[in-house]
């Protein structure tokens, strides 16, 4: 029987194809006693070589058609799984306490994790976080279980997940990997932010996908409606494929805005930009016509790895995308980690509320080793292109002081060692906490420019988490609360002559659009998917039309009422 789900509208486009269930499974290794300790012993060696035939394949086919680099992490659980310092004792602990290879395996594992967790040192704790994969390979071959493993998908599949991590996402080969569904989550989630950079339709916060979706079941996902259809009939399937076709011609009918400027119908010129996660999204953006780039996510860079990305990998990273970007203008944002971006190789001490703890640049101002790395490799990058370097998550003033002190400590030092970097960097932030928003003012005398985190800034303002599908009526891009602090960071920003742009999901809201021009935003910043539709948005809109309007809007009651008197302007 067909079944429809309802969820959030992450990303656009119909995808038809089968369930590929993403389920991590549980994996107990409780203890049992053993008599024939040489019968264990085999059955540990039978897993220990079916996990390295499953981690060869992995890396051959990563490196083939990902990457060398990707792939490095597969190398190094190969390591591991040869490294007699870990398999011996395990081997030991079979015969000595006649136990079971799984218990010996997790006891053992688990002992070195703690261990080099504890060192203060982010090489040994990469390595646990080796020991920690491996463990788990091991344990499901042991167990007779099967681990998935996105990476190895070889025909068109639709993920079905109860959440996606950013790390789980990266993997995805969207060749192979037609869509997304995700039970939590919502637009904002980096899962969705991360359908809309690959162009996949994806659906979040359906709620109940892993319960109704069985693995192989045909799926249509419709990533504009936010509807998923669960074994559709024939008949659906031709209606959803026709649908597919005309959103297909849309898209090429928007082409042709990719080489036109961004105007308002009265003549106002703004910029639209794109944002990105790493330099091959940078082709997405010029593809579709995107005039700079507002947000380069550069934690991407060092997720989906198992070792910090090098001060030359990352200079070659920031290279790339200034000499694609060819003179336009490229903001460039510090390292946004914690939250709900995690680094496996670099866990992050527990919190009790980790959105309100040592994230972005609370953890790059604490870890100032980490942020020089990552500085150097900017500074040195900015003489390729019109580079303007953005920090995240700023509260206070002083914090906005000593990140750029920092940055031009590091710039002397480099001239002084005699290493070109360009004199016309720009230094800017992210408004993204409502402290920063109402004292925006203070911040404008001292930043190059501002962009404004609106997918933050919503969940700070109104204490809703951006990824609780539950709370979707607080999370609200249009109350009048979150439109006041725009208004300010963007009135702060013009007594000062700097300018004011937005890197948050609401920029490429097509209803924001008009709504945000009147306010007299700058840039607007967007997946590269979007970009079209805004321009062709602003195309219809006049400015002078909506700026006369944005007082009534400003005094209105609440988000609803916004977007009702919003709908009635069409
Ligand atoms: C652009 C933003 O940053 P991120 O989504 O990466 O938190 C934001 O908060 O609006
Ligand atoms: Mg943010």
């Amino acid at each position: 029987m067909a079944a429809k789900l309802s969820g959030i509208a992450a990303s656009d486009g119909i995808a038809v194809a089968k369930a590929f269930r993403l389920e991590h499974p549980v994996l107990e290794a409780k203890k049992r006693r053993i008599t024939d300790t040489g019968a264990e012993l085999s059955r540990l060696d039978e897993a220990l070589a079916a996990s390295r035939r499953e981690l060869e394949e992995i890396r051959e086919r990563t490196a083939g058609e990902i990457g060398e680099e990707e792939a490095e992490i597969f190398s190094a659980h190969l390591l591991v799984l040869d490294d007699p310092e870990l398999i011996g004792p395990v081997k030991d602990k079979i015969r000595t306490d006649s136990v079971n290879a799984e218990h010996a395996l997790d006891e053992t594992a688990s002992g070195f994790v703690a261990l080099f967790e504890s060192m203060d040192n982010a090489y040994m704790k990469e390595r646990a976080a080796d020991i920690r994969d491996v463990t788990k390979r091991i344990l499901s071959h042991l167990l007779g279980v099967t681990v998935p493993n996105p990476s190895l998908i070889r025909e068109e599949v639709i993920i079905v997940a109860e959440d996606l991590t950013p790390s789980d996402t990266v993997q995805l080969n969207p060749v192979y990997v037609k869509g997304f569904i995700t039970d939590i989550g919502g637009r904002t989630s980096h899962s969705a932010i991360l359908a809309r950079t690959l162009e996949i339709p994806a659906v979040v916060g359906s709620r109940s996908a892993m319960e109704t979706v069985k693995e192989g079941d045909l799926l249509i996902v419709d990533g504009s409606a936010g509807e998923v259809i669960v074994r559709p009939d024939d008949q659906t399937v031709a209606d959803y494929t026709e649908k597919q076709q005309t959103l297909g011609l849309q898209r090429e009918e928007l082409s042709r805005l990719a080489a036109e400027p961004s105007i308002s119908a009265d003549g106002h010129r703004v910029e639209i930009a794109g944002n990105i996660g790493s330099p091959a999204d940078a082709a997405k953006v010029l593809e579709h016509g995107g005039e700079g780039v507002g947000l380069f996510r550069t934690e991407f860079l060092y997720m989906g790895r198992d070792a910090l990305p090098t001060e030359d990998e990352q200079y070659e990273a920031y290279r790339s995308v200034l000499e694609q970007m060819d003179g336009r203008p490229t903001i460039v944002r510090t390292l946004d980690i914690g939250g709900d971006k995690k680094l496996s190789y670099m866990p992050l001490p527990e919190e009790e509320n980790p959105f309100l703890g040592i994230r972005a640049i609370r953890l790059c101002l604490q870890e100032e080793d980490l942020f020089r790395v990552q500085l150097r490799a900017l500074l040195r990058a900015s003489v390729h292109g019109k580079l303007k370097i953005m920090f995240p998550m700023i509260a206070t003033v002083d914090e906005f002081r000593r990140a750029k002190a920092v940055l031009l400590d590091e710039r002397d030092k480099l001239k002084a060692a005699g290493v070109p970097v360009s004199d016309g960097f720009e230094v800017g932030m992210m408004v993204e906490i409502p402290a920063a928003a109402l004292m925006a003012d203070a911040f404008a005398r001292e930043v190059d420019f501002f962009s404004i985190g609106t997918n933050d800034l919503i969940q700070y303002t109104m204490a809703a988490d951006r990824m609780n599908e539950k709370l979707g009526y607080l999370y609200q891009p249009f109350s009048p609360a979150v439109l006041r602090l725009i208004q300010n960071v963007i009135d702060a920003a013009h007594r000062e002559g700097k300018m004011a742009g937005m890197c948050g999901e609401m920029a490429g809201d097509e209803r924001a659009v008009p709504l945000l021009l009147g306010m007299g935003l700058d840039e607007f910043s967007m997946s590269a998917s979007s970009i079209l539709k805004a321009r062709a948005k602003l195309a219809e809109t006049s400015k002078a039309d909506m700026e006369a309007r944005i007082g009534d809007i400003l005094s209105m009651a609440s988000g609803e009422e916004v977007l009702e008197y919003l709908d009635g302007l069409k």
